[in-house]
């Protein structure tokens, strides 16, 4: 099978792929929408969702008051009110670009996300991975393909397009590449690592098949967990 007719768009094993892997336009425009006021809206603590969106209704000195989502009205240390990003960044691939960086604002899009089974996102030059616990078709040889050799902007953010990187770097540097896979217990550390090595014994494979010489094959062998 050629490498271009694996990348076909339009193909159904691709298509199933795409929906856990980024969102459509339709949905982006619908949730870039969303009717937003820059100088009222915020987060507030919340005990059970750690963070809830409310909306400034009053400022005086230190304090400041809030209607929360819930619909309960609330008085704060500005301090404990955290800024909310416009409905542009809803979503976003790369938490580097937030206008405001903070704790609220970066566990909505994780989770806006994982609600939605994106469950890889960047901050910056890290790529953050939340367990699914659930097999999603995004490991598969077509989507290996689709991560190979692609700028990391031009797709959308998985695991493979940092094991491209480092794998790209080793061909052009002939350097050693490190990746580190941190996290708690149970957070997918062994899962992910798995798949890079399952990504760098693909791409070889196909390099190999493409004629780009045999010793690329070895490459999985040389990973150091
Ligand atoms: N990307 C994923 N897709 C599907 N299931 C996953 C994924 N990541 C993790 N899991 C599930 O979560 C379980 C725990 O993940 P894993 O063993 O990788 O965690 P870990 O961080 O290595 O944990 P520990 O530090 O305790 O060894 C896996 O057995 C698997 O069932």
């Amino acid at each position: 099978m050629s490498i271009e007719g694996i990348l076909d768009p339009n193909d159904p094993e691709l298509k199933e792929s795409m929906k856990f892997l980024t969102m459509t336009t339709e949905e982006r425009i619908k949730l870039q929408a969303q009717p937003f006021d820059g100088k009222k809206a915020c987060w507030v603590p919340d005990p059970k969702e750690s963070f809830i969106a409310a909306e400034i209704v009053e400022t005086q000195g230190e304090e400041v008051t809030v209607k929360t989502s819930k619909g309960d009205s609330l008085t704060l240390k500005k301090d404990d009110v955290q800024q909310m990003n416009p409905p542009k960044f809803e979503m976003c691939d790369d938490m580097a670009n937030l206008t405001y960086l903070n704790d609220a604002s970066v566990l909505h899009n994780l989770r806006e996300r994982y609600k939605n089974w994106l469950i890889y996102t960047y901050s910056g030059l890290f790529c953050v991975a939340i367990n699914p616990y659930k097999r999603l078709p995004i490991y598969t040889m077509k989507v290996v393909m689709m991560y190979r050799g692609k700028k990391r902007t031009e797709v959308p953010p998985h695991l493979f397009a940092i094991a491209d990187n480092a794998y790209s770097n080793m061909l052009r540097d002939r350097e050693n590449q490190s990746m580190l896979i941190t996290g708690e217990s149970g957070a997918g550390k062994t899962e992910n690592t798995k798949k890079v090595i399952q990504y760098f014994a693909y791409v070889a494979a196909a390099s190999v098949k493409k004629g780009e010489g045999k010793k690329q094959i070895h490459i999985s062998n040389h990973v150091y967990v």
